[in-house]
């Protein structure tokens, strides 16, 4: 009954909540993301040990973003944060072509986990300012996102440092996110 009412007076006020965690290999991108979602600049980052946190409000949904360190001797603390998630962003430095299939294991890896297994996934080409970025197709390719059977996911080309299309990604995630009714 009170699961009820709350549902209901959410849907009514659209003061819905939604548990992000922004994953990724270090370097994506990840954190210069975080920062440029909740308070629309380029913020200097070093690379992140243990985790970011902030809640980013859009589209009438309270997004709690958890940014996490990406480096590949704190990978295996990602599952830490899984309980209770409902999509995942997952960063790519679109760049780094030597490291695209590394990001093509860790992001298959996470698709395999139980706990995430009701996750919507966002993924983000990041680093589109730079003239080597690989096209949002290539990076699908060498992602083998055709391969995510089961689950919604969509793929945006976006620059942490140029604020463009994070949020067009927003959009789509809290329009997924209604439509499951989370
Ligand atoms: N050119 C360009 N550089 C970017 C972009 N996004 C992030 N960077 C740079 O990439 C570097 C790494 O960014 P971070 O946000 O710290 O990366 P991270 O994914 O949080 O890394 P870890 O915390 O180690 O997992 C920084 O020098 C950023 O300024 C982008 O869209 N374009
Ligand atoms: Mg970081």
């Amino acid at each position: 009954m009170g699961m009820f009412f709350s549902r209901f007076f959410t849907s009514l006020f659209g003061d819905r909540e939604a548990r992000i965690l922004v994953l990724g290999l270090d370097n994506a991108g990840k954190t210069t993301i975080l920062y440029r979602l909740q308070a629309g600049e380029v913020v200097e980052t070093v690379p992140t040990i243990g985790f970011n946190v902030e809640t980013v409000q859009y589209n009438n949904i309270k997004f709690q973003v958890w940014d996490l360190g990406g480096q590949t001797s704190i990978r295996p603390y990602w599952r830490c944060y899984f309980p209770n998630t409902q999509a995942v962003i997952y960063v790519v430095d679109s760049t780094d072509t030597e490291r695209m299939a590394t990001a093509k294991d860790e992001l298959h890896a996470i698709l395999e986990e139980e706990e995430l297994k009701d996750t919507v996934v966002l993924i983000y080409a990041n680093k589109q300012d730079l003239p080597e970025a690989l096209e949002s197709a290539a990076v699908s390719e060498s992602l083998n996102l055709h391969k995510i059977k089961n689950r919604e996911w969509a793929i945006f080309k976006t620059s942490a440092v140029k604020g463009e299309g994070l949020f067009e990604g927003l959009n789509w995630l809290s329009d997924t996110l209604k439509s499951k009714g989370r």
